[in-house]
């Protein structure tokens, strides 16, 4: 079966939020230096590239990253292809989804140069924000950095989703997957406290 990598590559210059901690990598140590080994080190915001949003990213009281279950980032998923779309809303998915669809992946193609960060995004409208719910649905994944408009100061849709225990994967990569159900992986680092963190994601072909 096949296996799709949906992450962005991480590299020092990877477009990240406005303002937020640049992605940088070097080496802390060459093996020149060490007399052994290469020893990397890392800078970067919990939201660089694919990654997941805690609660606690937008709520004081909501949970942190090493508190939500891995169920939640492992298992069959169904990806619609909303390419086109303004925003996300009810008629996007009405007909394509059913009944016990646990993760929803959005594929809108709104971010096609991902070397430069997007001006404009596809956001989720909060009102099928209960409709998702209604089918059963705990997670969403997006193809772009918000689920919220950029310049939301409110995030209605991460709020939203958050009351009805909907949990959010940003910044997947889904130009070569079509619509239709895979096996999702997509697994945050165990950051204690964390209120977000890079995953790699993959999306299995099912049999
Ligand atoms: N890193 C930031 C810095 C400042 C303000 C927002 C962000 C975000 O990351 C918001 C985005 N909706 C996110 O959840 O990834
Ligand atoms: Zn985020
Ligand atoms: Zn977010």
């Amino acid at each position: 079966m096949k296996i799709f990598d949906i992450s962005m590559p991480l590299y020092n210059g990877v477009p990240g939020w406005p303002g937020d901690t640049p992605y940088a990598f070097d080496l802390a140590w060459t093996k020149e230096q060490s007399g052994s080994v290469n020893v990397g080190r890392l800078e970067m915001s919990t939201h660089t590239g694919t990654h997941i949003d805690a609660p606690f990213h937008f709520d004081n009281e909501g949970k942190r990253v090493t508190d939500l279950p891995l169920d939640l980032y492992t298992g069959p998923s169904l990806v619609i292809d909303v390419t086109g779309a303004l925003e996300i809303t009810i008629e996007s998915i009405e007909g394509k989804i059913k009944n016990g669809t646990k993760r929803v992946i959005f594929k809108t193609k709104c971010w096609s140069d991902r070397n430069i960060f997007p001006e404009k995004i596809v956001p989720v409208s909060p009102e099928v924000v209960p409709f998702l719910k209604q089918h059963g649905v705990g997670l969403i994944g997006v193809d772009m950095p918000s689920v919220d408009p950029l310049d939301s100061k409110e995030l209605q849709a991460h709020h939203a989703l958050h009351q009805h225990n909907i949990h959010i994967l940003e910044g997947l990569v889904l130009d070569e997957v079509s619509e239709g159900e895979y096996e999702l992986m997509a697994l945050p680092l165990p950051l204690q406290d964390g209120d977000g963190s890079p995953v790699r994601a993959i999306l299995k072909e099912m049999s």
